[in-house]
């Protein structure tokens, strides 16, 4: 590691990054918060929201009338810096592209009675569950991480430990209004322009941008009563985890952590408001281990039923982004720590993206790995091996999804319904031979020819042909076609392959 760092303050920023983090990052990650908090405050008070839409949409179409007038010679993407992304790279196109500004950050209604939510493309999932908790509701798929926007999560994907029976992100999704290239409007779902809504989830801003989109909402209990099962050994995992997934009274969240080949603890939860009160464990509190720390005492030692307060269940691995942290603080569930700082946690995504070194970044691309490959579930102990021989990565996260036949850039690839599993990989790889390139190249190889997916916000390293082989392009190819987007934006591939950004 030292060998890398150029100079002494590089040294320090590598080997002591935690310093830089948590006198610096965590109290600006803070102020960052209570600023965001009182904006959206203000802007709930003067119900200002739904007014303002119109006229955010008008501005859209006046700097893609602007783009045009100028002889539309560049491609358009967002404005959106890349370091405030979800992703861990920053795109290198936003500089040389037309960037288009779309400021919509709103809750824009709630309509119980139809059961959806109105929300602007910038909402966050940390905004959303606080809009919507108070009121008895939330969205079917909550991604975990509070700062995804719904913008990336249609546009790129979302998946959440409820997702073996709502399907992805995009099918919690009933309209999508879009500014296409030559400036008009659509409102486009599956009865108005089937064609132009399939293709939307996955294209990364490929066919237009998103104004607004009406999400399904459903009753939400005040807590999740949530069952750990520990297992010892990856048949008994696999076994417990198809057995849950397919559990006939189904279970309503379902998510397995592996933490070494043999050993794991799948966790099934149902929501309720009745609880036994000596069994409610409030996970999020600021002095709580972290959750996958949480998880592995299952071991040793607790109860095996909890009652998790619902927002604390939903972002329970934000704290420690899933375990990511632990490498940048390895000291984070000390109870000094959490008394002094601890409270602050955790320090924004976006900042750190945006105060890593070279030296980090390169550190980070050549030793650790983050990514996550959807499999079918059939295939679930072939691939965690496939995963243990490549690059020996635990924790892992396994978490079940349905993927419908819808057309669409992913799909089913059959007439019905299937079940997939998504395997998150997050961490410094344990095996003595690992290179970057090569490793991920030899897992993607393994996906392709299960028929799974990769995750794209994550790097990747096919090449187009096997971009395309992996992602059913025919409909998007035709759509693209039809609203003339060549000329406009690239293609998926352009925006997400390894050489697109840094
Ligand atoms: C009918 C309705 C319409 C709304 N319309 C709008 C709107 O037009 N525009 C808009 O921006 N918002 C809107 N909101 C959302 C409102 O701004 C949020 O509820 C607000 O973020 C929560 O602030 P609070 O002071 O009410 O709750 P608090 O009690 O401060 O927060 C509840 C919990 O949520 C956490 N929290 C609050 N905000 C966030 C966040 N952004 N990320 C992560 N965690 C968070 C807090 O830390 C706390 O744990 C609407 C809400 C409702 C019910
Ligand atoms: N649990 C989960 O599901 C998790 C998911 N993720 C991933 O994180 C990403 C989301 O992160 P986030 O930071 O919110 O999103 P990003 O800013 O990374 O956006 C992702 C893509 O969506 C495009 N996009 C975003 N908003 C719009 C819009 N209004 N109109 C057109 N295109 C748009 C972006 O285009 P452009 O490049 O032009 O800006 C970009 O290509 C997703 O890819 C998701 O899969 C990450 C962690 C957890
Ligand atoms: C649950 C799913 C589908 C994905 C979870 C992905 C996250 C674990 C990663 C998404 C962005 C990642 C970043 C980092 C850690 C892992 C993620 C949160 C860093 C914070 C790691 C340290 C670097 O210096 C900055 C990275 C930014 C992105």
């Amino acid at each position: 590691m030292a060998a890398q760092a150029d100079s002494l303050f590089e040294y320090v920023l590598i080997n002591y990054r935690w310093i830089f983090v948590i006198f610096f990052l965590l109290p600006l990650s803070l102020l960052f918060e209570i600023f965001n908090c009182t904006r959206n405050w203000i802007v709930f008070k003067l119900s200002s929201a739904p007014k303002q839409h119109e006229k955010k949409v008008r501005n859209i179409q006046r700097q893609i009338k602007e783009w045009r007038n100028s002889g539309a010679n560049q491609q358009m993407c967002t404005a959106r810096p890349g370091w405030q992304t979800m992703s861990f790279r920053q795109a290198r196109y936003k500089s040389s592209m037309f960037n288009v500004n779309i400021n919509m950050v709103d809750v824009l209604e709630v309509n119980v009675e139809k059961q959806y939510v109105r929300v602007e493309p910038m909402v966050t999932m940390g905004q959303l569950s606080a809009t919507l908790a108070p009121l008895g509701w939330t969205i079917p798929v909550l991604p975990e991480i509070d700062d995804l926007t719904v913008g990336g999560l249609v546009m790129g994907t979302g998946i959440e430990s409820s997702s073996h029976k709502f399907g992805l992100f995009q099918h919690i999704c009933r309209n999508f209004e879009i500014a296409l290239c030559d400036g008009s409007i659509i409102n486009c779902s599956k009865d108005n322009d089937p064609d132009l809504f399939y293709s939307i989830p996955w294209s990364h801003g490929t066919l237009g941008f998103l104004l607004s989109v009406n999400l399904d909402i459903i009753p939400a209990e005040k807590y999740i009563k949530l069952e750990y099962e520990p297992v010892t050994s990856l048949k008994d995992a696999c076994e417990v985890f198809k057995r849950q997934t397919y559990k006939k009274d189904n279970n309503q969240f379902i998510e397995g952590l592996m933490f070494s080949k043999d050993k794991g603890v799948i966790m099934t939860g149902n929501m309720t408001s009745q609880v036994e009160e000596h069994l409610v464990n409030p996970i999020g509190r600021w002095y709580k281990p972290w959750f996958f720390t949480h998880v592995e005492s299952k071991f040793r030692n607790g109860s095996k039923v909890e009652y998790i307060p619902l927002r604390d269940y939903y972002h329970r691995h934000t704290k420690s982004l899933f375990w990511e942290l632990n490498d940048i603080i390895p000291f984070g569930n000390n109870p000094l720590f959490r008394y002094l700082l601890g409270w602050m946690m955790p320090p924004k995504v976006a900042l750190l993206k945006l105060t890593q070194t070279a030296a980090t970044k390169k550190l980070y691309e050549q030793n650790h790995i983050i990514q996550d490959m959807l499999v079918p579930i059939e295939r679930l102990e072939e691939s965690i091996l496939k995963f243990h021989n490549a690059v020996r990565v635990y924790p892992l996260w396994l978490c079940p999804f349905k993927l419908t036949p819808e057309p669409g850039l992913v799909n089913s690839r059959t007439s019905k319904d299937e079940m997939y599993v998504d395997i998150g990989v997050y961490g410094v790889p344990k095996i003595s031979n690992f290179k970057a390139v090569e490793s991920t190249r030899d897992i993607e190889e393994f996906v392709r020819n299960v028929k799974g997916y990769q995750m794209l916000y994550a790097d990747t390293y096919t090449t187009r042909e096997e971009f395309r082989e992996m992602f059913n392009h025919s409909l998007y190819d035709k759509v693209r076609e039809r609203f003339q987007c060549n000329r406009a934006f690239p293609e998926v591939y352009d925006k997400v392959n390894k050489n697109a950004r840094i």
